[in-house]
């Protein structure tokens, strides 16, 4: 089997900076968002608190790693959905029922991963408070 080529150092140096850049645009997409959706904010609260609260309760390592996989996961649905808005704004400003479905269908995803990780936050945290509050 031939073994493939390594990219010359130029090739390399401009490879790194493409994706340096996009990274780059990447975080500006977030940034943007974070600007425009007041719901990211909410988001973004319920991310420090829900941080807050692990570091007090010191959840076990799969626990961080459920609940890390439950804040991205709503963060991720957001983000897409604020990215499907800007688009079928762009493509159709004027009413149109597909257009509605379109941002109906977007807004139901982070429904549906809200409440997935509702339920994840409940697990993890719910019998904790309980204690704490029982006493
Ligand atoms: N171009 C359109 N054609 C038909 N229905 C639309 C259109 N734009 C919006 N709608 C309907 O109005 C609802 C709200 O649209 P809007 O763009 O205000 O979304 P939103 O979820 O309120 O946005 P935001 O996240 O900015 O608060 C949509 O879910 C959809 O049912």
């Amino acid at each position: 089997m031939v073994e493939p080529t390594p990219p010359p150092p130029r090739r390399l140096a401009a490879l790194v900076r493409q994706r340096a850049a996009s990274f780059g645009y990447a975080f500006r997409g977030v940034w943007a968002a974070l600007q425009t959706e007041v719901h990211l904010w909410f988001h973004a609260a319920a991310t420090v608190l829900v941080i807050g609260l692990g570091l007090y309760f010191g959840l076990e390592r799969w626990e961080w790693a459920v609940v890390a996989l439950a804040v991205g996961a709503v963060w991720c649905a957001e983000l897409v959905n604020t990215a499907i808005e800007a688009v079928v704004n762009l493509v159709s400003p004027d009413y149109h029922p597909l257009a509605g479905r379109a941002k109906d269908v977007a807004a139901g995803a982070v429904l549906v991963m809200a409440i997935a990780a509702l339920a994840v936050g409940l697990l993890i945290f719910g019998p904790r408070v309980w204690d704490l509050l029982s006493w």
